[in-house]
């Protein structure tokens, strides 16, 4: 009987999952995803060589969300259980808070102390703690780690986590954290085999999904973030409107009557993509509409990330290399064009094949900034987090 480690990815628009063995390193067994949660749900099973093992899908409706997939899934793993043991649980967890600067084995108590960020990530932490809270109630005795999107950029010098904001505010916890931490984590650890020069020196990945982040990577270590306090701060994404003046929520609040939990919903899931095109948060479906509206919606992204690009640049003194990952950054190679096109002024040269291709290496042979397409892997990190602390703490062999 195998030994079995499993995880759980809940992003905003997607469940994903991965099984690995330890045998004793790990190897991953099979993985998949629920995506299009509220839009139009895609489930897709698959085992480690990419051969499909269960697919199925659900009519476009906004209603097939987290908790649907959740249920669906836990019925799929069942019948996937046997003649294995399963002996810990990962989980990504977006928000870990002041305290959460690593992976946490899960208690009672850490679920209430997360449960208190669930304001600060409502498109997230609920859906992450939510298998957490069945599973210790189910299977007390089933260990269980939280790896957190936050812990990546906890080096951060305090300068760039802080708000201009009095003391009093800032102590209360009120700063930038930073989120998409374990892909950043992922990309860091496998850019040495792609390009060891610019795992030394300056990188900007480009973390583009239904969240989308970027992050400034010096010489392997978070430096800056677009993402703040709360993932609805940087770049516009799939529903939220990122970087707002604060101008703006007061003159929600005045004019317009809006109290808190309208101007929530407002930001996090009216906006962005889908709230500026009245179209759709999916970006594959944008790229595919004749919409004026796709169009414009599409550019505001693409302009935002051209103008934040400049800023971590900045903070990083300097760039030899742009990472594109996740769903947008690893498929629509049309946005990678656009992107790189904002970034030409930095030295990035587009080899136009080659990305087409969906790279790796997408710039030019003489681009003085190398240009990748790099897939995430935050499964894979949340496993090595969840057995690394297994055997810190005697759990496994
Ligand atoms: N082939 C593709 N072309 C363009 N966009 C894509 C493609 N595949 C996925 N995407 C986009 O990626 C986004 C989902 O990214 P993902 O990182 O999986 O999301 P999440 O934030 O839920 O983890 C969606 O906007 C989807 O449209
Ligand atoms: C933090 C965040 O926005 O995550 P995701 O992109 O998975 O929704
Ligand atoms: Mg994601």
């Amino acid at each position: 009987m195998s030994r079995l480690i499993l995880v759980l990815n809940a992003g905003s628009s997607s469940l994903k999952f991965s099984a690995f063995t330890v045998e004793p390193q790990l190897r991953l067994a099979v993985r998949g995803q629920i995506e299009g949660l509220y839009t139009a749900g895609k489930f897709k099973a698959l085992n480690a060589d990419g051969v499909e093992l269960a697919s199925r899908q659900w009519a476009p409706t906004t209603v097939f969300g987290h908790e649907e997939a959740l249920a669906f899934l836990a019925e799929y793993l069942r019948g996937f259980g046997d003649g294995h043991e399963l002996i810990a649980v990962g989980h990504r967890v977006v928000h870990g808070g002041m305290t959460c600067r690593e992976p946490v084995r899960i208690t009672p108590d850490v679920v209430s102390a997360l449960e208190k960020l669930s304001p600060l990530a409502p498109l997230h932490q609920p859906h992450n703690l939510k298998p957490i809270e069945i599973l210790l109630a189910s299977r007390p005795g089933l260990p269980q780690v939280a790896c957190f999107d936050t812990a990546f950029h906890r080096g951060q010098s305090d300068v760039v986590q802080s708000f201009a904001l009095p003391p009093e505010i800032t102590d209360r916890g009120v700063r930038r954290y930073g989120f998409h931490g374990l892909s950043y984590e992922h990309i860091a650890r496998v850019l040495p085999e792609h390009d060891p020069k610019a795992a030394r020196g300056r990188t900007v990945v480009a973390h583009l999904g239904n969240g989308s982040s970027l992050c400034a990577i010096d010489a392997g270590r978070s430096v800056a973030s677009t993402m703040g306090f709360t993932a609805v701060d940087g770049l516009p994404m799939g529903t939220r409107c990122g970087s707002l003046d604060p101008g703006v929520i007061l003159y929600l609040m005045d004019e317009l009557k809006m109290d808190t939990r309208a101007i929530e919903t407002l930001i996090y899931k009216q906006s962005g993509l889908l709230g500026v095109s009245g179209v759709s948060s999916d970006m594959r479906t944008l790229l595919d509409s004749e919409d004026p509206r796709a169009r414009f919606a599409v550019d505001l992204f693409v302009h935002r990330i051209g103008r934040e690009m400049g800023s971590l640049v900045a903070a990083m003194q300097g760039l030899d290399a742009i990472v594109f990952t996740a769903g947008i950054g690893e498929h629509a190679s049309w946005i990678r064009e656009q992107v790189c096109r904002e970034a030409a002024w930095l030295g990035v040269e587009l080899d136009a094949a080659a990305n087409r291709s969906g790279g790796p290496r997408i710039s030019a042979a003489d681009s003085r900034v190398a240009v990748w397409v790099l897939p995430t892997d935050e499964e894979g990190m949340i496993a090595r987090h969840t057995l690394a602390l297994l055997r810190d703490t005697g759990g496994a062999a």
